[in-house]
């Protein structure tokens, strides 16, 4: 039998999906964007103004410009080459929550170019309000735009969104690698002692509880659970490879929010702090909570965290994200595939379920958020999932 074929097997075509976006948070690309992005961002959540001048600080100590729409472009363009190489004809758009390309500007050109099934793939990896429902949300908002906008008569797309893919393999190896690096950037004698600090952003307790669907909820919810499975299975990876058995634990970063509710902790640099006193001679920062080195990994780890180890005198490194890594784009076209043949399966066009590729000890996430999952204070519409 040929290998290979003019058209994509069955097993390999995306129908009925006619077109993948990516959605991202969006960040200011110039000193002018800084503020209203801010804006956008805090729209009616009681951000201390406090917090919001501090977080603009740390922009234009960037020149105002954050990197995360630069990373998205290199990830759409990993996407497009790992789809045309893989005979995937699948376009890929893009649409952010809070900055140009805006999420509703890129569905009103999705849909004028006639794409009626749309699959998203959310540059958050994980369950929780702020990582899942929020987009969700957003999602249900610009299909409502699009209602009342101009769309040449033209009826808005249905939207699914891909599963969390904290746990698949083409999410976690390439941190396997980056931890690796990492450890091989610090000084060689202190190698070998160093911890694994995961880190991801913090959340305040009340949502971690209830993040996930409500069987996961209570106890730091699903949010905990998949990052503690994450961090394990990069640290059993390491151990693997190096014969090196590196203590860690997941810590957390990024918290804002007034100081009376709890918020997930212990901080990273008070992580370190504890560290040092506690003797450890070097640590590793891992920032499994993010898909690409944005902000809060430049500002948060790179700046300030690493401003403390040097205080502290601890030699520190910090493993680099997933970014536009192929293996990551081979990973989300294996999840449109198996999400497509999911939607064949259940309308009846496909004799089996597909497989399901997931590491570690949760399994595949769902595919439709079930009523109740990571609900927020106040109930609002959400596109992609049973409620
Ligand atoms: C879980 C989580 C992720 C990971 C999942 C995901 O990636 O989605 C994430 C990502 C990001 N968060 C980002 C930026 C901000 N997040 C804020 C505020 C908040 N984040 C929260 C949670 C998360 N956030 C929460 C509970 C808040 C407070 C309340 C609220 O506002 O819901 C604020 C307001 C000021 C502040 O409080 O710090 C800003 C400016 C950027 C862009 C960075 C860039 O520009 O490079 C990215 C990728
Ligand atoms: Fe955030």
């Amino acid at each position: 039998m040929p290998e290979q074929s003019a058209q994509p097997s069955p097993a390999r075509s995306s129908a009925p999906y006619d077109a993948l976006l990516l959605l991202s948070f969006g960040g200011p690309e110039g000193p002018d964007d800084v503020v209203p992005f801010l804006e956008n961002v805090t729209r009616g959540r009681g951000i201390p103004r406090e917090r919001l001048k501090e977080v603009g600080r740390h922009y234009f100590l960037f020149g105002g410009v954050s990197p995360i729409n630069e990373q998205n472009r290199e990830l759409l363009q990993a996407l497009r080459k790992d789809f045309a190489e893989h005979g995937l004809d699948l376009p890929v758009y893009w649409g952010n929550r809070n900055w140009a390309p805006y999420l509703t500007d890129t569905l009103r050109e999705m849909t004028a170019d006639g794409h009626r099934r749309v699959l998203v793939l959310a540059t958050s990896a994980y369950a929780s309000y702020s990582g899942c429902r929020q987009y969700r949300e957003n999602l249900a908002d610009a299909l409502a735009a699009l209602e009342t906008l101009e769309t040449g008569g033209l009826e808005p797309p249905r939207v699914d969104k891909l599963r969390h893919y904290f746990n698949h393999p083409g999410f976690v190896r390439p941190m396997v690698d980056a931890t690796l690096a990492a450890l091989a950037e610090l000084p060689e004698a202190v190698r070998a002692g160093a911890h694994l600090a995961f880190t991801t952003h913090s959340i305040p307790t009340a949502a971690a509880d209830t993040s996930g669907p409500p069987q996961d909820h209570g106890d730091g919810g699903a949010y905990v659970t998949q990052h503690l499975d994450v961090a394990r299975l990069i640290a059993d990876a390491v151990r693997e490879e190096t014969g090196v058995e590196h203590p860690w634990r997941l810590v957390y970063q990024s918290r804002s929010g007034a100081p009376h509710i709890p918020w997930l902790e212990p901080d990273i640099c008070d992580h370190l702090e504890e560290l040092h006193g506690a003797g450890a001679p070097a640590a590793v920062m891992v920032p499994i909570g993010f898909v690409s080195d944005h902000m809060e990994v430049k500002y948060d780890l790179d700046t300030e965290a690493a401003a403390k180890a040097e205080e502290l005198g601890l030699p520190v490194a910090r493993a680099s994200t997933v970014g536009a890594d192929p293996r990551f784009a081979a990973a989300v076209r294996d999840l449109v595939l198996e999400r497509a043949a999911a939607e064949r399966f259940a309308a009846g066009r496909e004799a089996a379920a597909p497989a399901r590729c997931a590491l570690g000890a949760l399994g595949p996430s769902h595919d439709l958020c079930p009523a109740g999952c990571c609900p927020a204070r106040a109930p609002r519409p959400a596109a992609a999932g049973e409620d």
